[in-house]
């Protein structure tokens, strides 16, 4: 919220007057995946509409998770299997090692139902943390993350990195896990924030479905798609 000073200042936004790179000099960055899928493309559009009612917005939001799920998980270690088909036997693969998959409360919930679609058999870590819309600075209000750990690889999904600050905690409190293998999913990148979470962490991969001009100065992704959890949930 805007507030006065004493004096009857304006106080200062944010973002307000905060340097921001450039598309350009993020989109090249190291373990960096932004969606060139022609159908997330389409979906992303429908997304970002304003018009687009709540519940298109959480189907389509499950959809993008589902499309994202497919594209990060194409590097997965597989292991030789046997089994039959019914006209006789046959060496198979399944995912080796078990998967985890971390939705950030709220927006988070509609991409994990999505990456749920691809790979039903994932452990679900629920973290919750609120953004302070005055300071843009995360607040972690729930955590159900296990304490044993026996999975290869968790995906932390979230539709908005804005200035990057909710992705980078949810990342450190994994690592506190000692989870071995640490990726983000993300529908909307601004650039600030991808260089933000890149620099934080430069041993995970970012996958994104679409990298964002920049963020306002109440530090939401412009043009992005409003707010993705007001959106899913219908609470505007
Ligand atoms: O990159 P950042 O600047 O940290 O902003 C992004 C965060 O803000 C939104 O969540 P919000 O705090 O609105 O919570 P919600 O999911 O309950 O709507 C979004 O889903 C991210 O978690
Ligand atoms: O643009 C933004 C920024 C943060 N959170 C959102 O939901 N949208
Ligand atoms: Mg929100």
């Amino acid at each position: 919220m805007l507030g006065t000073s004493p004096q009857g200042d304006r106080a200062k936004l944010p973002m307000q007057g905060i340097p921001q790179p450039t598309r350009e000099e993020v989109m090249k960055l190291p373990r960096v995946h932004i969606s060139t899928h022609p159908v997330m493309a389409h979906k992303m559009t429908l997304l970002r509409n304003k018009n687009t009612p709540t519940p298109q917005f959480y189907q389509l939001v499950q959809e993008i998770g589902a499309l994202l799920a497919y594209e990060a998980t194409a590097s997965l270690t597989l292991e030789k299997c046997s089994i039959e088909t019914p006209l006789q036997p046959m060496a198979g693969y399944s995912l080796a090692g078990g998967i985890g998959v971390t939705p950030i409360l709220r927006a988070g919930l509609g991409l994990a139902e999505g990456f749920r679609q691809v790979i039903p058999d994932v452990q679900v870590w629920h973290l919750g943390l609120r953004r302070d819309e005055e300071t843009l600075k995360a607040l972690e209000y729930y955590n159900r993350l296990p304490h044993h750990v026996d999975l290869q690889v968790v995906y932390a999904v979230d539709p908005m990195l804005a200035t990057g600050g909710s992705a980078i905690d949810a990342i450190n409190i994994l690592k506190r896990r000692g989870i071995p293998r640490l990726s983000y999913l993300g529908i909307i990148a601004a650039p600030y924030g991808l260089m933000r979470l890149s620099q934080a962490h430069p041993d995970i991969n970012i996958y994104v479905a679409a990298l964002d001009e920049a963020l306002n100065d109440n530090g939401y992704i412009i043009p992005g798609l409003g707010d993705a959890g007001d959106r899913q949930f219908g609470t505007f």
